[in-house]
């Protein structure tokens, strides 16, 4: 069966809850999502115990953001575990995301645009100018310029910045929410249909689906319904 084009956020306390996780919606979902709390509690080891055997692609959410001999040096540790993904924080700079491309070639290096949580309000308080789509667009245009070959950016924005960066490049978007699910920390939402329609290849989905008594079925009732659609 064809997996939904979906990264399971597994956002676990412990690694026996991600794997858990994780082999309950490898069957649904092309993608299994490790992030900072798991990296950082286990270490590189998590990477194999979520992969387990299915082959599932491991999508390694460091967000790094440090110079650019410190985020190659990272970049090329995390390499010999063959993430499919990798995130760096496109507010490092050119040279930083150009340094993680080259040290891990085999890694899609995914800039992060503008945290999902980070709503129109905050990017002004942080003295960022113009709209979430400005700045989004702005920072997917740099990091392309840098060799990114993924961007990471709220399904608000993807159409926009499908047009700014063109068709090769990977759009993975967090802050997917089904119709009437809890938003939660995340300020740019949208659903997974609309995040589809809008030109997204990957959406990032954590709590709605850790969160369900059964995340196997929450996954599979996503991936079921994305089909009925058209969307994927
Ligand atoms: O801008 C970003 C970048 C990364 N994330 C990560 O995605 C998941 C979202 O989980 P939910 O439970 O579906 O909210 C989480 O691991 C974040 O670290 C993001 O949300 N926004």
């Amino acid at each position: 069966m064809n997996t939904a084009p979906i990264a399971v956020a597994l956002d676990a306390a412990d690694l026996e809850t991600a794997a858990r996780w994780a082999a309950l919606v490898t069957p649904h979902v092309s993608t299994v999502k490790v992030g900072l709390e798991l990296y950082l509690r286990y270490g590189p080891d998590v990477v194999a115990s979520v992969r387990g055997a299915s082959g599932v692609k491991v999508f390694l959410d460091l967000k790094l953001h440090d110079i650019p001999a410190t985020v190659a040096g990272a970049a090329h540790a995390v390499s010999r575990l063959k993430p499919a993904y990798l995130t760096v924080h496109a507010g490092g700079g050119a040279a930083m995301i150009r340094a993680a491309v080259e040290a891990a070639p085999q890694t899609k290096i995914a800039a992060v645009t503008v945290l999902t949580s980070l709503s129109e309000a905050d990017l002004a308080g942080l003295g960022l100018e113009g709209s979430a789509s400005d700045v989004v667009r702005r920072m997917a245009a740099l990091a392309v310029g840098a060799g990114a070959q993924a961007l990471v950016c709220s399904p608000r924005e993807v159409a926009d910045v499908r047009a700014e960066v063109g068709p090769d490049i990977t759009l993975i978007t967090p802050g997917v929410r089904p119709a009437g699910a809890a938003t939660q920390d995340q300020a740019r939402v949208a659903t997974p249909e609309e995040a589809l329609a809008a030109g997204a290849d990957l959406l990032v989905i954590g709590r709605p689906i850790t969160g369900a008594p059964d995340p196997g079925a929450a996954a599979a009732g996503i991936a079921a319904a994305l089909r009925r659609t058209g969307a994927a």
